[in-house]
């Protein structure tokens, strides 16, 4: 419960109707959550705009609404907040709401297109097995301690981020990592939290659905940059050629890392098998479980996010090297008769890549790789083509197949991808919509020592088809599978 009063401080209110000396015991920017004493937030959003369902909120209970534009009739005993982004007030009201709990502990931010969960997921294992109480915001789940929080989005929302981190703090969490989604950034998600650190992995193909231009893309991760606080470091992959964007108008301490180039923080690949990583990192050779030259990137990343948060660099590293990361990431399985299943979560053009270089270097040179490979519906349809050549152009043989359609029509994304198979490849590629058809399919193909990747969903429990999630697990299908094979 507070005061409204209370929990504008820093919101420029450009104009008040109404009372803020009112009660208010939780903020809603969903209609349909609205209960009694609450203050509603309208937000213009994708699909509709929150202004159309203000009186509908005050129906339910609200007696006090953030907006942008006042409507036609005002209520009377509601207070009405302009200003001229709500989504951006909603931000900050929260954070004065839960008063502040990013501050009480130490927040790091990872965004890049790959490699935030892996970042965030290395970094929460690491600093649990350092002593600490460690709280996670990630894709594959939230986690305060050792309790899991379902997840529903990369980010959450405003109020749910609040939330979260003010739990974590009463259960004495010393650290929080958590993904911030481009989607995030532009939709105002981690407005009113307090930074100390921010991490950038890599930017590529994606999202062009959402942001629309490549810039508006790239600008989004900045924007999370420009935020932070001259405390706060700001920490970049100096490889990637966006990597030094992300520093140039941020009044964070900037650090670099990289395999590359010169930089603040260094490695090299020593070598690179399916039994995980040689790496000199800082000058001290370490022989990691996860494998790749990405996950390179990532373990880097994260150790040096471990140094910037002064941590023992002989601890971190024989840490690091006996972590293996998060589920569906890279999760490499034999069967009885030898043929190797990954599953992986690759499901943008340049993490399908880097999975498949990776396999290509560290095969023993005879083997086959066999792709299953889908394109989500309701998403960026120009990486379709692009995801089903670049499986073309590093697999023996290609299964096309679905990956949540969503609202679509599996056969048309499947229609899409099917542009980026040039006709010299189309004596590779399988279509089979039934992604459980594919995997078994696949299965029956392979021969021993041939390697299946099922890329795209990683650690989803769910395939949705129509508005309609039903269960579905990639590795527990190729698993069974497997079994079958013995
Ligand atoms: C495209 C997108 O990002 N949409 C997010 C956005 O919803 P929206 O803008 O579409 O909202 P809307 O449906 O237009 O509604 C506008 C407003 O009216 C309100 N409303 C609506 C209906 C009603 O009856 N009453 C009501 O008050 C809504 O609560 C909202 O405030 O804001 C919502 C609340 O925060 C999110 O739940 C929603 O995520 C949807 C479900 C989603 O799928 N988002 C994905 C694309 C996403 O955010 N992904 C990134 C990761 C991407 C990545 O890097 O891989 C993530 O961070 O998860
Ligand atoms: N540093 C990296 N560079 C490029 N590709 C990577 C990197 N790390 C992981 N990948 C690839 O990208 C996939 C997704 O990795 P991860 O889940 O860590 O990324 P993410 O940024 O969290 O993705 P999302 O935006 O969906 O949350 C992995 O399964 C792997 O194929
Ligand atoms: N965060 C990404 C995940 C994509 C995973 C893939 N399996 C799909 O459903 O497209 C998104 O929501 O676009
Ligand atoms: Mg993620």
């Amino acid at each position: 419960m507070a005061v409204l009063k209370d929990i504008l401080y820093g919101v420029a209110l450009e104009q008040v109707i109404g009372s803020t000396e009112v009660e208010i015991a939780q903020i809603a920017f969903d209609s349909r959550k609205v209960a009694s004493q609450t203050l509603f937030v309208a937000i213009k959003g994708t699909l509709t705009d929150g202004h159309a369902y203000i009186s509908l909120a005050i129906e339910k209970g609200a007696h006090a609404v953030v907006l942008e534009s006042l409507p036609e009739h005002v209520v009377d005993g509601v207070t009405y907040l302009v200003v001229a982004n709500s989504a951006k007030a909603l931000g900050t009201i929260a954070a004065n709401f839960y008063d502040h709990p990013s501050s009480k502990l130490k927040l790091v931010g990872v965004t890049g297109t790959n490699g935030k969960t892996s970042v965030c997921t290395l970094l929460y294992q690491l600093f649990r097995d350092l002593g600490y109480k460690v709280g996670l915001i990630s894709t594959v789940e939230n986690k305060i301690n050792d309790a899991i929080i379902p997840s529903t989005h990369t980010t959450p929302d405003q109020v749910a981020l609040q939330f979260l981190i003010n739990s974590m703090i009463d259960a004495g969490c010393d650290y929080c990592f958590m993904e911030v989604s481009s989607h995030a950034v532009a939709q105002h998600r981690i407005e009113g939290l307090n930074f100390a650190g921010a991490v950038f992995t890599n930017i590529t193909h994606d999202h062009l659905d959402f942001h629309l231009t490549f810039d508006n893309y790239l600008k989004a991760k900045k924007t999370f940059f420009d935020g932070l606080n001259k405390s706060a470091f700001a920490l970049t992959n100096i490889d990637d050629k966006n990597g030094e964007v992300m520093l140039q108008n941020t009044k964070a301490y900037k650090k670099s890392y990289a395999l590359k180039t010169l930089a603040d923080f260094k490695a090299r690949v020593m070598e690179n098998q399916f039994s995980g990583l040689h790496l000199d990192i800082d000058g001290h050779e370490v022989y990691m479980k996860m494998v790749g030259s990405f996950n390179a990137y990532n373990l880097l990343a994260v150790y040096a996010t471990a140094m910037l948060l002064e941590q023992d660099k002989i601890k971190v590293l024989t840490i690091l090297s006996r972590l293996s990361g998060a589920e569906g990431r890279f999760d490499y399985i034999v069967a009885p008769n030898k043929v190797v299943g990954i599953v992986d979560y690759a499901h943008t053009p340049d993490a399908l890549r880097n999975v498949l270089s990776t396999i290509d270097n560290i095969r023993n040179g005879n083997e086959s790789i066999i792709t299953i490979i889908g394109c989500g519906g309701d998403r960026d349809k120009t990486k379709r083509p692009v995801m089903a050549q670049t499986a073309c152009d590093w697999s023996h043989k290609v299964i096309l197949t679905s990956d949540n359609p969503r609202s679509e029509n599996p056969e048309d994304i499947i229609k899409d991808m099917q542009a980026g198979v040039t006709p010299v490849n189309q004596r590779k590629v399988l279509t089979i919509i039934d992604r459980r058809e594919a995997i078994k399919t696949a299965c029956h193909l392979a021969q021993p020592g041939d390697i299946i990747l099922l890329a795209g969903k990683g650690h989803e429990k769910y395939q949705e088809i129509k508005g309609l999630r039903t269960d579905f697990d990639d590795k527990k299908i190729l698993l069974d599978q497997f079994n079958l094979l013995a």
